[in-house]
Parts: structure tokens; C-alpha cells; sequence
């Protein structure tokens, strides 16, 4: 990675479509939450997957508990959602769509409404601010949590999908895939389409979900997040695969999340090729967040240095892209 390589990969224009609000929590921000709770006794360490670090899915998840731990009130959520808007904004991401799951706290006084309030705020605060990037919101789903709060969690992103200026599209069904069954969803997320949400679903991101993909896939969504498993070299199936193509559900790829979680061995091993070899829409995601640390950057999911050179040198998009940027940098008006 030489230093030309990293001022084009932060100037290029980009779009994040699969960014968890608590999974985009930078150094710096954990550092200020950090300080503001030493009582949690929680370190560094405990709150993200360092450079040259791998986890296991359990212990990705149990990074996510503690920062749970950390952003509990109005002032905190204000906080994050705010810094990572900005950091995005810094590494050149244009449009940006971020998730979280609406979360209670009793002891802070936090409910899901205020939750999402305040990220709504967040959104509005850097838009005066003339941040230059446009974002937008999709409610999560913790599949963790069961049906009942599948479906209030969908009347809730009903009501600010049209009570806030837009700003609210969609649905991600996220959480721990191990836990719980997509049949168990179906309710909330049909709910949720004919509603005219949009869904985001992770899908196939662990082996042996090809009864549980092939269900969501016909509801059908209009884009899977990770889709690791879907296809057949992997244990999924040609069936599942024909659905995604049939459908035109492009998908976003966190490849570094998949290496640091493990699910896929390496990025030459990633399903990125697949489907790249397919000529199906894939969007790169929770990429450009590039901070010094390189691969610690943020908290868990984000793409490293390896990753974009990964990336970048398939098919010379690296040269098209730098050419195609060289020729467009003059008209920028900004
Ligand atoms: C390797 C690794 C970290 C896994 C990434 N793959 C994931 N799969 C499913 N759900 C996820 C993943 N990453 C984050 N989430 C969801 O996003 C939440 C954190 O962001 P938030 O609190 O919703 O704002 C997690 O509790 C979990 O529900």
C-alpha cells in the first residue's frame, strides 16, 4: 500500500450500505465512552478485533455486549451516531445507510423510541452541519429477540418511515445467525414489505441455513447481507443461487468481517469472486473506514488495507477506476 494508493482509496466516492451502528464505533470515539463509564472497567481490547486478530463468531458477539455496555444513553447514542457519520464522511463515503437495533435501558431511562429519536437527530445535526453525506436509517431486527419484538420492531420503523423526512427506508434482520429461525421472522418481515419498508436480511452467513434461506429469499428481499453460504461450492444450493440471480438481490460483502469472524478462511477464498465472476451486483461494505490502525479501525467490521488490495486487483479495477477518477477529479465542483 503506498501512500498515492491511499489518498485515491480515501477521495474515491463511496457508498456504505452495511454499516451496524455499534459495530462502527472508532478508537477515538470508544476512548471518550471509555472515560465516561470507568466503573465498566472495560479496556480497548475488549471492544474491538485488533490488527493481525481473529475471532470466533461467539467472541465477535461478545464484543457487541460490551459495547452495549458503553452506549446506554441518549447522550452516548447522540455521541456515536454523530462521530460516525463524520468518520464516514472523512474517508469519502458519499451515502451512507447505517442499522441499529433499538434498545432499552431502564436504569438510563433509554427506550427504543428515544433510541431511534436520537439517531434521527444525529442524522439531522450533520446535515445542518453541511457534512457532505447523505445518510439514511434501517431499523433492526435482532433475530435473537424472538417474534414479538420482530413485529413491534416493524411498527416502529413503520412509524418513522413516515414520520421521518424520509430518513428512515428499511429493515435489517441482523443478530447472532446461530440463534433463532428466519420461519420465526416471516410475520414481522411481510408486515414490514407490504408496508413499504425496504429489507436488508442477512442470509446464509453460517453453513447449513438452506431451509431458512430458501423462506426469506421468497419473500424476497430486495438485498442479503453476507450471503456466504448461499452458493453451491460452499454446502449452499444452484436453487438458492437462481433466486438471488432471478431477483437481481444485490449483495453486500463485508469481507474483512468474514475473515475476522471466520466464516470465510481468507480473501482469496471469499464468495466476493463468486458472484463478481457472476456479473451479480455486489457492493463492497463497511470498507473505507481508514484509519491509521489499518485493521483495528473501527470497533469490529471494517475492510482492511489486504482486503481492498484484494479487491482492487481483480480485473485491473484498480487502473479502470484511477483512470475514470483522473478524468472526472477536474469537474468536481466542490
Ligand atoms: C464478525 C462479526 C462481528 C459478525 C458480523 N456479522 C453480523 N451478523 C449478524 N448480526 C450482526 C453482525 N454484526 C453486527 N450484527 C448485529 O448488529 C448489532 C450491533 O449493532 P447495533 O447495536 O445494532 O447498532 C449486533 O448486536 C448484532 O445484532
Amino acid at each position: 500500500m503506498d501512500e498515492n494508493d491511499d489518498v485515491f482509496y480515501r477521495e474515491l466516492p463511496k457508498v456504505e450500505l452495511h454499516a451496524h451502528l455499534n459495530g462502527s464505533v472508532s478508537f477515538q470515539t470508544m476512548e471518550k465512552l471509555i472515560k465516561r463509564k470507568p466503573h465498566l472497567n472495560i479496556e480497548h481490547h475488549m471492544t474491538a478485533i485488533e490488527k493481525g486478530q481473529q475471532r470466533t463468531l461467539n467472541e465477535c458477539f461478545q464484543v457487541f455486549k460490551v459495547i452495549h455496555q458503553l452506549v446506554d444513553t441518549e447522550e452516548d447514542i447522540l455521541m456515536v451516531a454523530t462521530d460516525v457519520i463524520k468518520e464516514f464522511a472523512a474517508d469519502g463515503v458519499k451515502y451512507l445507510e447505517l442499522r441499529s437495533t433499538p434498545r432499552e435501558e431502564t436504569k438510563t431511562g433509554l427506550t427504543k423510541k428515544s433510541y431511534v429519536d436520537t439517531i434521527i437527530k444525529a442524522i439531522q445535526q450533520c446535515k445542518e452541519e453541511e457534512v457532505d453525506i447523505d445518510v439514511r436509517f434501517l431499523v433492526a431486527i435482532d433475530r435473537r429477540n424472538g417474534t414479538e419484538v420482530a413485529m413491534e420492531t416493524v411498527k416502529l420503523a413503520e412509524e418513522y418511515m413516515l414520520s421521518a423526512d424520509g430518513l428512515v427506508v428499511g429493515l435489517d434482520l441482523s443478530g447472532d445467525p446461530r440463534v433463532g429461525h428466519g420461519k420465526d421472522m416471516l410475520p414481522a418481515l411481510q408486515r414490514a414489505r407490504n408496508s413499504g419498508l425496504k429489507l436488508s436480511l442477512h442470509l446464509s452467513e453460517v453453513p447449513s441455513q438452506l431451509e431458512e434461506s430458501e423462506l426469506l429469499l421468497n419473500l424476497p428481499p430486495d438485498r442479503i447481507g453476507h450471503g456466504t453460504f448461499l452458493h453451491p461450492d460452499v454446502g449452499g444450493s444452484q436453487s438458492l443461487v437462481d433466486k438471488v440471480v432471478k431477483n437481481n438481490i444485490p449483495l453486500e460483502l463485508c469481507l474483512t468481517s468474514n475473515v475476522k469472524g471466520q466464516t470465510v478462511p481468507c480473501y482469496s477464498k471469499h464468495h466476493f469472486k463468486y458472484w463478481y465472476q457472476l456479473g451479480h451486483p455486489s457492493v463492497i461494505c463497511v470498507s473505507f473506514q481508514l484509519f491509521e490502525t489499518a485493521e483495528m479501525t473501527r470497533a469490529v467490521g471494517t475492510l482492511s488495507w489486504q482486503a481492498i488490495d484484494f479487491i482492487f486487483a481483480a480485473d485491473g479495477i484498480k487502473q479502470q477506476l484511477k483512470h475514470k477518477w483522473a478524468q472526472l477529479q477536474p469537474h468536481v465542483l466542490k
